[in-house]
């Protein structure tokens, strides 16, 4: 498959699972999307609580049911929400990418732009599990 291929099926499934995102506090709506090494595709939206602090972002709750699945080796991930700028991911979000390698992130905003980074550019000199 052709690169620019893979980031708009990637784009797609975002988006489609940014619709369920549970947003009754914030209202700012998270999609995101993740390929796998075997060539899958998982996706998740943030879910937010009544206790604030347990919400969970879309790129964790991605990343999650991916491990839940038996995937744990990861090629791109993208993330969409509304903006000027492509959504950045949070700081926690970012450590949980480290887990799991150097991938691609392509962050993107509804209206298509999309820019490409990788989780060491968003996460520079990582503690990981090379560090334990
Ligand atoms: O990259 C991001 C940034 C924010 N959020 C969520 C957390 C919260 O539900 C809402 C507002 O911060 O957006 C994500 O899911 N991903
Ligand atoms: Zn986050």
């Amino acid at each position: 498959m052709k690169d620019k291929t893979i980031v708009e099926t990637l784009y797609e499934e975002a988006m489609k699972t940014r619709e369920n995102a549970y947003t009754p506090y914030s209202n700012f709506k998270v999609g995101a999307s993740l390929l796998s090494d075997n060539g899958e595709i998982f996706s998740g939206c943030n879910v937010e609580n009544a206790s604030y602090g347990l919400s969970l972002c879309a790129e964790r709750n991605t990343i999650f049911s991916a491990v839940a699945r038996g995937e744990r080796k990861f090629k791109a991930m993208l993330i969409v929400a509304e903006g000027e700028a492509p959504v950045k991911p949070c700081g926690a979000c970012r450590q949980v990418m480290a887990e799991f390698g150097d991938f691609d992130v392509y962050l993107a905003n509804t209206k298509g732009k999309i820019e490409k980074t990788k989780v060491s550019e968003l996460l520079p000199n990582a503690f990981s599990p090379k560090d334990l």
